[in-house]
């Protein structure tokens, strides 16, 4: 629970793989993903008992195409059950994660902090031209030619996913509001943990009498996390993600870990294409609209190394204002000896 009179907020971002690691294979059991739930609760906890009001949110690439998979092939042994377009999918992911996620805050917060999951949804524009240019991975990892095959079997569009495999690709429009955002603050001020904008929120668009209608989408999460943290007037954006820091030159012999950056060096780095799109680029890209919106500082790290980027051990900081130059020379030269 915040101290009384406490106003920082932190809005954390999970990434949907967070609760698959267990399963090498990205499909852990349920019990490995509330395992990995109970792990990443003691990070979170630990932000509670500094004051912090937090708001966590979630990924479900992995799931959502899980689930929309399953309804698929559903389909063809049962024709008479109803077919999920993507906002149920999403809808449904939203439930079974915050289900897991606040299963594994309960236990680890401290009291009378309580979790609670709440079905968010997220206002996309009708003519957002990402509607007809589908980018965002979900389900699972194929090899190219066995996801050409379901490409061709199911009308799919499919594509490369970051040197990982093949995916499934759907359309991913820009979050534009996030409807119960009066609400989750006001759950925040109760002294909750709240769980929200899980999978990039419900996708819908408003209709002119005010009337919400789901769309075939699946909104990038780290996004709505930057919109979110935006409208709430959050003291900080956690984007967590599989490695502990970002660098430049990923993969190559000259990769150098990055501590400290401000914005400008941020978006000249992402222009100069050292953050890969389905990778880290749309997560330094919601940094930098979080930042560009009056955001002061992002923390960009995994979710095991939570703890000690908290503590300012690890972790990659990009604040809005420019880094002191030798301070930031000195981190980043520290963090690449490491
Ligand atoms: N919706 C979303 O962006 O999920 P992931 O982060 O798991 O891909």
């Amino acid at each position: 629970m915040p101290a009384e009179g406490s106003s920082r907020t932190t809005v954390l971002a999970i990434g949907g793989n967070a609760l698959l690691r267990g399963g090498g294979s990205g499909h852990a059991t349920i019990a490995e993903q509330f395992e990995a739930a109970r792990h990443l609760a003691g990070p979170v906890a630990g932000l509670v008992r500094t004051g912090a009001r937090v708001v966590v949110t979630h990924g479900n690439g992995p799931q959502v195409g899980f689930i929309k998979r399953r309804s698929d092939l559903v389909a063809e042994i049962a024709p008479e059950l109803p077919h999920l377009d993507l906002d149920m999918c999403v809808a449904d992911s939203q439930g079974s994660i915050g289900y897991i996620l606040a299963s594994g805050l309960s236990a680890a917060l401290p009291p009378p902090a309580r979790p609670v999951a709440l079905l968010t949804h997220t206002v996309v524009d009708a003519a957002d031209p990402a509607f007809t240019h589908p980018t965002k991975p979900i389900g699972t990892h194929y090899p190219r030619a066995e996801a050409e095959r379901l490409a061709a079997r199911h009308g799919w569009t499919v594509g490369e996913d970051a040197g990982r495999g093949w995916r499934r690709l759907v359309p991913s429009p820009a979050p534009r509001r996030i409807e119960e955002q009066a609400a989750i603050a006001a759950l925040l001020a109760a002294g909750h943990v709240v769980i929200a904008g899980g999978g990039g929120g419900i996708p819908v668009v408003a209709a002119p009498d005010g009337s919400l209608r789901g769309v075939e989408a699946v909104v990038d999460k780290d996004a709505t996390s930057a919109l979110l943290a935006t409208a709430l007037g959050a003291d900080e954006l956690i984007i967590t993600t599989s490695v502990d820091r970002i660098a430049l030159g990923w993969g190559t012999p000259h990769q150098r870990p990055l501590d400290l950056l401000d914005a400008a060096e941020a978006r000249r780095h992402l222009a100069a294409g050292q953050f890969p799109e389905g990778s880290m680029g749309p997560k330094v890209r919601a940094a930098l609209d979080y930042l560009a919106a009056g955001g002061d500082s992002v923390l960009i790290t995994s979710p095991a190394a939570l703890g000690d980027a908290l503590a300012g051990r690890t972790g990659t900081r990009i604040v809005r204002t420019p880094a002191p130059a030798k301070a930031a020379d000195q981190r980043n030269a520290a963090a690449a000896e490491t």
